[in-house]
């Protein structure tokens, strides 16, 4: 599409109902969200962030993809293929995007879907970009059409075309951009479209962490913390920490201030059972809002299937919540089933609250 520089201002928001998706990390603070629940927490993630793909934990699927792709890009001296990644929040999608510009030596420029208002937003970042560069779009499903349009040849050509002056004597010029890697970030790769989808080379989704992973994760940062821990400690806290780095990496802090006011400082197992009870995390690393879904379809909907909409009416929280943050990890431990009529209660689900589940031999 055709940008005209002199209508920038004038550019159309097309309301897209779908796209007015909610904003995962603007959920409510709770314990295990994976979502940002501060500033301040900003400012500390980024002080535990890896900041090279050897000091990236798990995810080996995409870490060896980018490993063999960044290494070819870097030895043509090309820009890397356009990046992908999703996944449910605070796996790691914004600190692997550092990592790739690192890795390939280049700048990172960093913005997101709901701040490219308008085309020209997108054309002044694109035209400042130098050779090779990372341009980082999160949330990019949030994306707006008009701005969406204008990616299109910059992805694939590495050209833009701007309309210069109005009326009868408007012309198009096409102006040549530096070849560059878009790296796309977002908690719902569904909602993109087909033809932006398409036009990344490399996808790659991000998997909920293993304990033994988030237990090495637990490790380094309480070293960057200056926070001593033993072994069982760290595993105690990793393997209640929703499979996610960011709610890994709060609860050691909690535990830390626990540690340091309830005992000599040192992170126990026993410490990080104590401090992680007091917070309502409970020894599967659901929280109150994990709770609050599963006895909801359990009692209210009597296991389902219950549709999304009900949920969120049952509970008090937004549709797009549960399922970008408290969905999936219940899902992927097997608790929560999605099913074309609705989400069903799983028997572990039944007996996580301490029920008999519906197939279970009363006898037995
Ligand atoms: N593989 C990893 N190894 C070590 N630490 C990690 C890893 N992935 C994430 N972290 C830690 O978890 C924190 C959250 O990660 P990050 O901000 O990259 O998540 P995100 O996927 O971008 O989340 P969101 O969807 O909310 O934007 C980081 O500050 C980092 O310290
Ligand atoms: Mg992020």
């Amino acid at each position: 599409m055709t940008i005209h520089v002199d209508e920038f201002a004038a550019s159309p928001a097309p309301a897209r109902k779908a796209r007015e998706a909610t904003d995962a990390s603007a959920a409510a603070p709770r314990m295990v969200s994976a979502g940002h629940s501060s500033v301040g927490e900003e400012a500390l993630e980024r002080a535990l962030r890896p900041k090279l793909l050897d000091e990236y934990v798990g995810q080996a699927k995409a870490r060896e993809q980018l490993e063999i792709f960044i290494g070819a890009a870097r030895k043509r001296s090309e820009a890397l293929d356009h990046v992908l990644l999703f996944g449910p929040p605070g796996l790691g999608k914004t600190t692997l995007s550092h990592i790739i510009a690192a890795e390939l030596g280049v700048n990172l420029r960093q913005t997101s879907g709901p701040v490219l208002e308008k085309p020209k937003d997108l054309a002044a970042l694109l035209t400042n970009l130098e050779p090779n560069d990372v341009l980082f779009i999160d949330e990019i499903h949030r994306l707006s059409p008009v701005v969406e349009e204008i990616l299109y040849p910059a992805l694939e050509d590495y050209q833009i075309d701007i309309m210069i002056g109005e009326g009868p004597a408007a012309r198009s010029i096409k102006l040549d951009l530096q070849p560059f890697t878009l790296v796309g970030a977002t908690t719902r790769a569904g909602m993109l479209t087909n033809p932006l989808r398409d036009r990344f080379g490399i996808v790659a989704r991000l998997e909920f962490y293993t304990s033994e992973e988030l237990s090495r994760i637990v490790r380094r940062s309480a070293g960057l913390l200056g926070a001593p821990i033993d072994e069982e400690g760290c595993f105690e806290i990793a393997r209640r920490s929703r499979g996610t780095p960011r709610i890994a990496n709060r609860l050691l802090r909690r535990v830390r201030d626990y540690a340091e006011v309830k005992g000599d400082g040192r992170i126990t197992r026993e410490i990080a059972d104590k401090a992680l009870a007091m917070l309502d995390v409970d020894p599967q690393g659901f929280d109150i809002m994990d709770r609050k879904l599963l006895e909801a379809v359990v009692h209210r909907f009597d296991g389902g299937p219950v549709g999304l909409d009900n949920i969120a009416a049952s509970i008090g929280e937004e549709s797009g919540t549960i399922e970008d943050v408290i969905e999936p990890y219940l899902i992927q431990q097997g608790f929560l089933q999605r099913t074309p009529r609705g989400r069903m209660a799983t028997q572990a689900a039944y007996r996580h609250l301490g029920l008999q589940a519906p197939g279970d031999d009363p006898a037995a």
